[in-house]
């Protein structure tokens, strides 16, 4: 691999501006069969949604993939969403009982709009056979699979019929991948976004390691339909994370779905715990990255997310904080 940057290594060229408002600029994308207002999706994690911001994202032309560390509500949740008109988006794993979870789905008719298979080392044969056979019983669903984080298993699981490819091993906040087994594209998650995507023929999800709106931006110039984010959307008031306050400050908690918290056991742990600084309200948020995004659009000099992907850009080796903080 040469050129081997992340996020906080690079600056995108502004180019002359086409609109008299950044409000003209659409920050719409389109996943499969459906659009929604912004390139992003919070992560499928316990402590950043649950199916009330599930429901309050779907209501309000966002994506949403409800994680899957309840499964036995899943069905429920399916039919709730069809039923009020929602997108539906859920998750699954690949132990054997997922298999017979899919059937079930298939025989009672309930095809979910979206299903995410959620794995940390997505380039398996697991994978590849747990799409199959979501393919075979739910043609109609759009897959996305991850995690990967090379071009050889992007190809690899587009070619088993994934709709969509996740991509980052250990970049995210709370992971603990990268010092436990040294593997991961923690440290150049944006090099390795690109480098998939430039390999990928259908969209690719850049997941984990987004610290900034402006982080957002970078992922879709570098090739991301969309991004995933846990961390910048954890200690909201919606956030399903525990609120804690400590000396008069309020704060909630955000876990790794691989760690012992998430586990109920120290097995196979890849993840940690922390508390990250209440945020307030979600919605809030979700207004603050489309304006950043549509700014964003104003300076590639565009009125759409098309115009981020073709601009220049410069290598500027951590350097771009420059002493600041946000
Ligand atoms: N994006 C990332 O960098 C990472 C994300 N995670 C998140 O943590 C959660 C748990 O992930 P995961 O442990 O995969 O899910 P599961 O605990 O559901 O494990 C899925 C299956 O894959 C096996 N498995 C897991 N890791 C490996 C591996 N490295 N090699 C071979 N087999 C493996 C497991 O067996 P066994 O446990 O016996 O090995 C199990 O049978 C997910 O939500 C995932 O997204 C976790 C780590 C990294
Ligand atoms: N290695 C681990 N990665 C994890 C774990 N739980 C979640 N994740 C990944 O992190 C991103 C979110 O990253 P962030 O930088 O935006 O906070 C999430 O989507 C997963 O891919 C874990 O326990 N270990």
């Amino acid at each position: 691999m040469e050129n081997v940057f992340d996020y906080e290594d690079i600056q995108l060229i502004p180019a002359k501006c086409i609109v008299n408002s950044r409000s003209e600029c659409d920050t719409t994308t389109t996943l499969g069969k459906h659009s929604f207002k912004l390139p992003v999706v919070p992560a499928n994690m316990q402590t950043i949604l649950d199916e009330n911001v599930a429901r309050f994202l779907a209501e309000e032309g966002y994506f949403y993939i409800m994680h899957r560390f309840e499964p036995e509500t899943r069905k429920r949740f399916i039919n709730d969403m069809k039923q009020n008109e929602l997108i539906s988006s859920i998750s699954v794993g690949v132990k054997d009982e997922e298999y017979g979870f899919i059937e079930e789905l298939k025989n009672e008719g309930l095809n979910p709009d979206y299903i995410t298979i959620d794995i940390a080392h997505g380039h398996s044969q697991a994978v590849i056979d747990m799409i199959q056979h979501i393919k075979q019983n739910l043609p109609e669903t759009f897959v996305i699979a991850g995690n990967v984080g090379t071009p050889e298993a992007v190809r690899e699981l587009e070619n088993a019929g994934a709709d969509a490819t996740k991509v980052g091993i250990g970049p995210g906040k709370v992971c603990i991948t990268k010092l436990k087994t040294g593997f991961g594209t923690g440290g150049w998650q944006l090099a390795a976004v690109r480098w998939c995507a430039k390999a990928a023929s259908k969209p690719v999800i850049a997941d984990g390691g987004i610290r900034t709106h402006g982080d957002i931006a970078k992922s879709i110039r570098f090739g991301a339909t969309m991004v995933m984010i846990g961390s910048l959307f954890a200690g909201h008031e919606e956030s399903p994370g525990e609120l804690i306050e400590e000396e008069g400050q309020k704060f909630k908690e955000y876990f790794g779905s691989a760690s012992e918290y998430q586990k109920g056991e120290r097995k196979n742990v890849e993840g940690k715990k922390m508390i990250v600084p209440y945020k307030g309200s979600l919605k809030d948020t979700l207004v603050e990255m489309q304006q950043d995004l549509q700014s964003a659009i104003s300076y590639a000099g565009g009125t759409n997310l098309d115009a981020i992907r073709h601009v220049d850009y410069v290598v500027v080796k951590n350097s771009i904080m420059n002493g600041d903080s946000l």
